[in-house]
Parts: C-alpha cells; sequence; structure tokens
C-alpha cells in the first residue's frame, strides 16, 4: 500500500512477521484499522496476539513487514519514538501513581514537557484542563477526582489507567485485556467507556471474554498459529466453520 492510498487508515500492518529461533509467532499478518474503528483481535492462547501488539508497539523487533501508523512508516522505531507519534498501548499491569489524586496521575500525563515541570507546579493551560476533565466524565471518575490513586479498587484504578492513555489523545490505542479480572459489573461499565472511545478514537483490543467483544466489537480479527484465519462481524466470526475448527480441543470461542 502506497502513502496516497492510506487516507482513513490509522493503523496499516503489511506482511508482518517475527520467528524466535525458527519458529513463526507472527506470519506475515496483514490488516488495515479506520481511523475511529474499534477492532477486536481474538484468538486462543498463542496464537500471536500480544506478539502482534509487541511488534506494532516496538517492544519486539519484526523480522519481516511494515508498520504505518496514518502515513508514517514507524517499523522497529524504538518504543518511546512510537509513543510519541501516537501510540499509546494499556498493559494489564497499571502504572498510576499510588501516592497522587486521581486529578493530579491525570493532569501529570497531560502534561506534554517532562513530568519535572508537572511536579514543579506549573499548571496546565485550560485545554489541558478541560481535556482532563472530559476524561474524568469519560472513565466515571468526576466523583473520585481527590482519591488517592492507591486506595481505587481494581476496577477504577483501571479505568484510570485508561485515562492516562486517553488524556494524551493518541491517534492509535492498544489495549490489552482491558477486562483482566474484573467483576461482571466492572466489565460493563469498561464497555460502556470503550464505546464512547469508538468514533472518536481508534482502538486494537485483544480480549477473551467474548460477552465483552459482543458489547464492544464491530470487526473482529482472528489470530491462529500466528496468522489471520478469519476478519469479520461478531456473528459472521461465531459461525465461521474455520474458526470453530480452530477453536476444538480449547475451551472455544465464548
Ligand atoms: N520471546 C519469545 N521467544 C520465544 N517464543 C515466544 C516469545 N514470545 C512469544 N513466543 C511464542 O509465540 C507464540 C505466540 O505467543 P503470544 O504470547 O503472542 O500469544 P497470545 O495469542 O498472546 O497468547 P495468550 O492469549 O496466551 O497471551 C507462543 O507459542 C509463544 O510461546
Amino acid at each position: 500500500m502506497t502513502a496516497g492510498t492510506r487516507h482513513g487508515i490509522a493503523l496499516t500492518l503489511d506482511g508482518l512477521g517475527v520467528s524466535f529461533g525458527g519458529f513463526r509467532a507472527v506470519d506475515e499478518v496483514n490488516l488495515t484499522v479506520a481511523d475511529g474503528e474499534l477492532r477486536v483481535l481474538l484468538g486462543a492462547n498463542g496464537a500471536g496476539k500480544t506478539t502482534l501488539m509487541d511488534l506494532i508497539s516496538g517492544r519486539t523487533r519484526a523480522s519481516r513487514g511494515r508498520v504505518h501508523l496514518h502515513d508514517t512508516e514507524i517499523t522497529n522505531w524504538p518504543e518511546h519514538r512510537i509513543a510519541r507519534a501516537g501510540l499509546g498501548r494499556k498493559f494489564q499491569i497499571p502504572s498510576v501513581f499510588r501516592e497522587l489524586t486521581v486529578r493530579r496521575n491525570l493532569e501529570v500525563a497531560a502534561f506534554r514537557a517532562p513530568s519535572v515541570r508537572a511536579n514543579l507546579g506549573f499548571g496546565l493551560d485550560a485545554a489541558g484542563r478541560r481535556r482532563v476533565d472530559e476524561v474524568l466524565e469519560l472513565t466515571g471518575l468526576a466523583q473520585e477526582t481527590e482519591t488517592v490513586a492507591g486506595f481505587l479498587s481494581h476496577g477504577q484504578t483501571q479505568w484510570l489507567e485508561l485515562g492516562l492513555l486517553v488524556v494524551r489523545s493518541p491517534r492509535v490505542i492498544l489495549l490489552d485485556e482491558p477486562t483482566a479480572g474484573m467483576t461482571q459489573a466492572e466489565t460493563l461499565k469498561t464497555a460502556r467507556i470503550i464505546n464512547d472511545l469508538k468514533g472518536s478514537h481508534t482502538l486494537l483490543v485483544v480480549e477473551h471474554d467474548m460477552a465483552f467483544v459482543r458489547e464492544i466489537a464491530t470487526q473482529i480479527t482472528v489470530l491462529h498459529l500466528g496468522r489471520v484465519l478469519a476478519e469479520g462481524t461478531v456473528a459472521e466470526i461465531e459461525t465461521n466453520a474455520d474458526v470453530r475448527a480452530a477453536y476444538l480441543g480449547t475451551k472455544g470461542i465464548g
């Protein structure tokens, strides 16, 4: 794909792959995610989902293929440079400052200059403060602005973590199992937050919980043995014979 044909596409993977000692963990993956789209990555254990996210975010170097963030090729850039180019990734392990309040956490994340300046007490500009308020609403943490992050519940901590990403307005957000360890109520609330992000943000979400996937997904890409096995809507994927066959012998899809 040339730059001219990439209009409206936020993330493009062309023949992306990596081998570990001859084993192709990710093999010739082609994927395009449109601006404002939410794409779910599904696959059994070992299918290559985490490795694919690692290749996109620069944690692992690709052996083959290319990654574009909009028109910029970011293949094998260092992780921090990819992050600066607008790729945000949320891991399962939170990185919030546990001793700071919810609002302060978001202010520090929103402050684009080195955090030292924020720590010295320089404030955010009006646009930055508005963005923090928006993210507090979006993540349902508006009642917790003065709560010290270390006192938040597991679900609230995960929503704050998501807020820390969103407040920086990344062009593409990667989420790795955002509902891991959550109660059913927390999972539903996470679905609402993610649905609110759709349209204004581009998201690629790895998730196993099919009930959650049904709540959020419009398009699903299924990985199997490092390759794209199928792509389609939730209904198409749930009735796809190849997907059913690939999940045989595992606990099954859904
Ligand atoms: N650094 C590495 N060295 C060797 N093999 C690796 C490495 N990283 C991943 N693999 C292998 O690549 C395959 C894909 O792993 P990956 O973690 O990406 O799968 P996954 O779909 O994320 O699975 P899960 O749902 O269990 O997290 C697995 O067989 C794994 O053992």
